[in-house]
This record gives structure tokens, sequence and C-alpha cells, in this order.
């Protein structure tokens, strides 16, 4: 039988290539996406298969020239990612998740490293861009926290995708992060769950992709362990202006 969103996700993989001209929809699917988010689109997650992309995920970087950006391709159906397609740009990258068939960079299967041990592990996230004193208050209190487990390290490349894919890739134990938007993780979160991680809810809920918090973690022990760090606070929803009752 043909596998309807395997062509589609053919589509993302060569639409990612053309990195930062992505300006794509099929006729009966809905759009979530940075630009037309800020452009004043609506950004709510319906049932109907909808696309969440992010065109330059590592804008700062992206304005400075530091060599970590990504276009992030994420697609949903009945809320639920179907696949991710993360194409790391100056590294040459192409991550790709299908749901059930695995995560893999380039062509090559993906696994989230096997560690357990949290004093063993790296963690990655970033400052934000929140500049509140009391928001920015709390991202040093959880890293300092998360730091003296102790953990080996502290990492961010600074976008969101590509922070996932590393999780993925194994190079990190875990990334967590409050005030992302949906685009910025919705594919690698299939990403991460590909390669066998697992994702959390930074108070150790379920991930809600719109909430803007996002912990994904190589397995459930050491997300737990760092959740148990995280002063967790609560942005403005993604659909905070468009919720509609379930
Ligand atoms: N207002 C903002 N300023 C900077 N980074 C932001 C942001 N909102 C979300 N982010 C995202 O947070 C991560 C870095 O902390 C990046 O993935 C970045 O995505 P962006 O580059 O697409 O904005
Ligand atoms: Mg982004």
């Amino acid at each position: 039988m043909t596998d309807l969103w395997q062509n589609a996700m053919d589509h993302a993989v060569a639409l990612a290539r053309k990195a930062g001209s992505v300006s794509v929809c099929l006729s009966f699917c809905l759009f979530i996406g940075e630009e037309s988010v800020a452009a004043g689109e609506p950004c709510v997650l319906t049932d109907n298969p909808t696309w969440i992309v992010d065109p330059v995920d590592g804008t700062t970087n992206f304005v400075h020239g530091y060599p970590f950006v990504a276009v992030s391709i994420g697609f949903a159906v009945n809320r639920k990612l179907e696949f991710g397609v993360v194409y790391s740009c100056i590294e040459d990258k192409m991550y790709t998740a299908r749901k059930g068939q695995g995560a893999f960079c380039n062509g090559q299967l993906l696994n989230v490293s096997d560690q357990k041990e949290i004093s063993q592990s790296i963690i990655a996230t970033e400052f934000g861009s929140n500049r509140d004193t009391e928001v920015v208050d709390k991202i040093f209190s959880s890293m300092r926290k998360i730091l003296c487990l102790p953990i080996h390290g502290i990492r961010g490349v600074g976008t969101a995708a590509t922070n996932m894919c590393l999780v993925a890739s194994g190079c990190v134990e875990a990334y967590y992060e409050i005030g992302i938007h949906c685009w910025d993780i919705a594919a690698g979160a299939i990403i991460v769950t590909e390669a066998g991680g697992v994702l959390m809810d930074v108070d150790g809920g379920p991930l809600d992709l719109m909430s803007r918090r996002v912990v994904a973690a190589n397995n459930k022990i050491i997300a737990e362990r760092i959740v148990k760090e995280i002063d967790a606070f609560t942005p403005l929803r993604d659909d905070a202006s468009t919720e509609t009752e379930d």
C-alpha cells in the first residue's frame, strides 16, 4: 500500500535542502510556521494534517554567523507527529524520522545514548531569549542545580531542533528548555523518540507541544532526574489566543 505520509516526508526532505525558502503546503493540510504566526496566522493544532515549520531555527546564530542553523519541518496528524525532518544546514546533516521506522542522519540509523548515570551525562539547554530578571534567575538556578548534581557538562548550540537531534544522536543525554515554540521542537520530538528517547514536560508530565516547555532525553531515568532540578515557569502558550474546546 502506498505510504501517503512517506511521500509527504520525501517532499519535506527535498524542501529542507532549499534552506530558508520553505513555503510548503499540501492543499488539504494546515500550516503552523514561525513566520506565518508572526504575521498573525493562527497557531492551533487540530486533528487535521498539519505542517509545523521553522525555516530558520537558530536565528540569532544565523545573524551572527555562529555555525548552527537548522530548517525544522514536523508533520502531525490527529495531533500526533507522523514524521520530522531537521536539516542542519552548515553541517549538511539531514535528520529524518518517520513514525515507527527509526531516526536517521544522512541515512545512518540514530540511537540515543544508553547512559543511565546523570553524573556521566552531558545536558543541553539554552539561556533563552527572555531577559526578565526573574526568568533569567530561574534559568540560572536550574542550570546551577543540574551542573552541580554533578554532570559532565552543559552544552547548547543555539537551535532547539539541533539540540534535539544531538539527543537522538547520543552526543548529549538530554535537552531541556522553557520558552521555545512548537515549530522549534516538533520535528526534533519525533526524531528523539524514533531514536529511542523520551519526551516530557519540565514538570514530568506528558509533553504538550503548545506549552513552550520540553525535556527530551535518552531515557526516563535521566529525564526524571533533571526534571527534579528544573525551576519551571509557564510562558504564554503557543495556542493561547486560538484555543478551542476539545
Ligand atoms: N524570541 C526568541 N529569541 C531567540 N530564540 C528563540 C525565541 N523564541 C524561540 N527561540 C528558540 O529558542 C532556541 C534557542 O534558545 C532556538 O531554537 C530559537 O529558535 P529561533 O531561532 O527559531 O527563534
Ligand atoms: Mg526556531
